[in-house]
C-alpha cells in the first residue's frame, strides 16, 4: 500500500452502536500476557459485557497471536516492515482494524508508535497499558530508568491514548514500591502482575459506560479524574493480588 493509496481513505466517523457484546480489538507486538488476562476477563464475564473480536500483531511471530488463536480468536499478523511508511502501514491497520467494526481498541503491548491520522481515527476508544506511574518515565525502558534514578515507587497506568506518546489522560495507575533488591527483572514482573489485575477493570469500565475521554481529560461517572487518575496504592494493589490469588487457587481447587 502507498501513501497516495492511504490519503484517498476517507474517514468514517461513525462509531456503531454497540449491537450485541461490545466489540474489542486488541493490538500487541509481544507475549501477550496482557492479552491473556483479558481473555480471561472476558471468559469470566469481568470485561463488561465485552468480546475480543481480534488481535492483531505487527510481529509476525509474537507469541500474542497464539494465544489468541487457542482462545478461538482471530489473530492476525500485520509485520509493519513490509510498509514504506508508518503512514501506509497505519492506513493498512485502520482497513483491518475497521473491518471488526471495534467499540473500543486496545493496545496490550503494543510497540509502535502511532500516527496523527491513526489517533484522530479512533480518539476516544483507544487505551494502552504503560510500565510506569504516568507522567512519570514516557516511552521505553521504565524499568531500568526508575531504578537509575532511585525511584522509591513505580507501577502502570491504563490511559487513553493521543497522538503524544504516552500523554493521553491516565485513567488507573496500580503502585508497587521498589526494594534495595529489586533489578528491572524483579521490577517487570510485579508491574506485570498489577497490569493483569488493572486492564481488565478499566476496560470493564469504559464498556459499561462509566469511563469517559474528554478536552479535559479523563472522566468516571461524569468526574473529571486528576492527572494519574484513580490509583490503586502499594497497599491496595498487593492485597487486590492476594484477593486475586486466593480465588485462583480456590478455583484451582475446585477443579
Ligand atoms: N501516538 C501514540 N502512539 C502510541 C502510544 C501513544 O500514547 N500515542 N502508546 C504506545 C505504547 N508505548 C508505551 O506504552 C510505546 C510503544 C512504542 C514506542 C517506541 O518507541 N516504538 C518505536 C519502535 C520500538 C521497537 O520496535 O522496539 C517506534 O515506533 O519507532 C514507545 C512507546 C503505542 N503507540
Ligand atoms: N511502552 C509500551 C510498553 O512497554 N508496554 C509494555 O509491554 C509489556 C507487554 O507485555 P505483554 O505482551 O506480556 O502484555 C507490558 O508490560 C506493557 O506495559
Amino acid at each position: 500500500m502507498t501513501n497516495t493509496d492511504y490519503q484517498s481513505d476517507t474517514i468514517k466517523d461513525v462509531t456503531p452502536e454497540p449491537l450485541g457484546a461490545r466489540r474489542i480489538v486488541v493490538l500487541i507486538s509481544g507475549s501477550g500476557s496482557n492479552l491473556q488476562a483479558l481473555i480471561d476477563a472476558q471468559s469470566h464475564d469481568r470485561l463488561g459485557g465485552g468480546e475480543i473480536v481480534a488481535v492483531i500483531s505487527n510481529i509476525a511471530d509474537a507469541y500474542g497471536l497464539k494465544r489468541a488463536h487457542e482462545a478461538g480468536i482471530e489473530a492476525v499478523a500485520l509485520p509493519h516492515r513490509e510498509y514504506d511508511s508508518r503512514e501506509a502501514y497505519d492506513g493498512a491497520l485502520i482497513k483491518v482494524i475497521e473491518r471488526h467494526e471495534p467499540d473500543l481498541i486496545v493496545l496490550a503491548g503494543f510497540m509502535r508508535i502511532l500516527t496523527p491520522r491513526f489517533v484522530q481515527r479512533f480518539l476516544g476508544r483507544m487505551l494502552n497499558i504503560h510500565p510506569s506511574l504516568l507522567p512519570a518515565y514516557q516511552g521505553l525502558n521504565t524499568h531500568a530508568r526508575a531504578l537509575t534514578d532511585g525511584a522509591a515507587s513505580h507501577g502502570c497506568s491504563v490511559h487513553f491514548v493521543t497522538e503524544e506518546l504516552d500523554g493521553g489522560p491516565v485513567v488507573l495507575q496500580a503502585e508497587l514500591l521498589v526494594t534495595s533488591d529489586d533489578t528491572a527483572e524483579t521490577l517487570q514482573e510485579k508491574v506485570r502482575a498489577r497490569e493483569h489485575l488493572i486492564y481488565p477493570i478499566a476496560v470493564q469500565w469504559f464498556l459499561e459506560g462509566r469511563l469517559q475521554f474528554s478536552a479535559e481529560g479523563a472522566k468516571m461517572d461524569g468526574h473529571l479524574l486528576p492527572e494519574h487518575g484513580m490509583r490503586l496504592s502499594h497497599a491496595d494493589a498487593a492485597e487486590e493480588l492476594d484477593e486475586d490469588l486466593d480465588e485462583k487457587l480456590d478455583e484451582e481447587s475446585q477443579g
